[in-house]
C-alpha cells in the first residue's frame, strides 16, 4: 500500500485554491496533513536585479522549477524530507531560507499549473480543478494583492491584462479537461469539499488497518 496520497488543486489565480485547501486540511488530522504551493517553486531570480524580476511572466510555465517540484514530491511519497523553498511575493523572489517538511499521509499540491505538466499529473492521486469566473477572480487578486502582496491597483491590472489572462486561456483553463472533480467558485463549496474528504478519510482508515 502507497505511503500517501497526494491531492492536487488546481484552478486560476484568485479561484480559490489555497481556501479549498485551507478547508480540506482543516477536515483532516493535523499530524496526517501537509501543504505543498506551487508558488513555492517559482525558480531562483537572484541572478536578476528588481527591475528584471517585476517583468517575468509569472504564469507561463517556465516560470516555475518543476523539476525540483517532481523531486521533492517523489522524495515525500518516499518518506523523505524536504527543504520547501520560500517565496517572496514583494520581491519576486525565493528567499534564502528553506522550510523543513516531514512527509505525512496526505499531501495537498496547490498551484496554478500543476495539471499543465504530464509528470505532475502522474504523481496526483486525487486531481481538482476549481473553477472561478474570471471577473470574479481578478476583484478577489486586486483586493489580495494590495492587501497582502504589496502591489498597487494600477500594477495588478496591468499584470492582469498583459500575463496572467493570456497564460490563463492559454494554459489553466485547458488543463480542466485533467481534473477529476472541478469545484465551481471554490472557497466554501462544502459538499464538493466533503466529497474530496470522504476519499482522504477512506485512505487514511485503509492504511491504518494495513498497519
Ligand atoms: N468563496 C469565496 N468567497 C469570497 N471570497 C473568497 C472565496 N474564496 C476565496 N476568497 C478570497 O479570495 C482571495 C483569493 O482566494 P485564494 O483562495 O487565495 O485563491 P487562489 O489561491 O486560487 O489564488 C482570498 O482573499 C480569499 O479570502
Ligand atoms: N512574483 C510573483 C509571482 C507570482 N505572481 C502571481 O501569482 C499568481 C499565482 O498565485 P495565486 O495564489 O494567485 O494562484 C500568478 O497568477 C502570478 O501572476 C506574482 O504576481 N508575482
Amino acid at each position: 500500500m502507497k505511503n500517501s496520497i497526494i491531492i492536487g488543486i488546481a484552478g486560476g489565480s484568485g479561484s480559490g485554491k489555497s481556501t479549498v485547501t485551507d478547508e480540506l486540511k482543516n477536515l483532516i488530522e493535523e499530524d496526517k496533513v501537509t501543504i505543498i504551493e506551487q508558488d513555492s517553486y517559482y525558480k531562483d531570480q537572484s541572478s536578476l536585479p528588481y527591475e528584471q524580476r517585476v517583468k517575468t511572466n509569472y504564469d507561463h510555465p517556465f516560470a516555475f522549477d518543476n523539476e525540483l517540484l517532481i523531486k521533492h514530491l517523489k522524495m515525500l511519497k518516499n518518506n523523505e524530507p524536504i527543504e520547501k523553498p520560500i517565496y517572496d511575493f514583494e520581491k519576486h523572489n525565493r528567499k534564502e531560507e528553506t522550510k523543513l517538511i516531514i512527509p505525512k499521509e496526505v499531501i495537498i499540491l496547490e498551484g496554478i499549473l500543476i495539471l499543465t505538466e504530464e509528470e505532475i499529473r502522474n504523481l496526483l492521486d486525487i486531481k481538482v480543478f476549481v473553477d472561478t469566473d474570471s471577473d470574479v477572480r481578478i476583484i478577489r487578486r486586486i483586493l489580495r494583492d494590495i492587501k497582502e502582496r504589496g502591489r498597487s491597483l494600477e500594477s495588478v491590472i496591468l499584470q492582469y491584462m498583459s500575463t496572467v489572462r493570456p497564460a490563463h486561456l492559454q494554459f489553466v483553463e485547458p488543463s480542466k479537461k485533467y481534473a477529476d472533480v472541478i469545484i465551481p467558485e471554490g472557497g466554501y463549496n462544502k459538499v464538493a469539499i466533503d466529497l474530496i474528504n470522504t476519499k482522504v478519510q477512506a485512505f487514511l482508515k485503509e492504511k491504518e488497518n494495513n498497519n
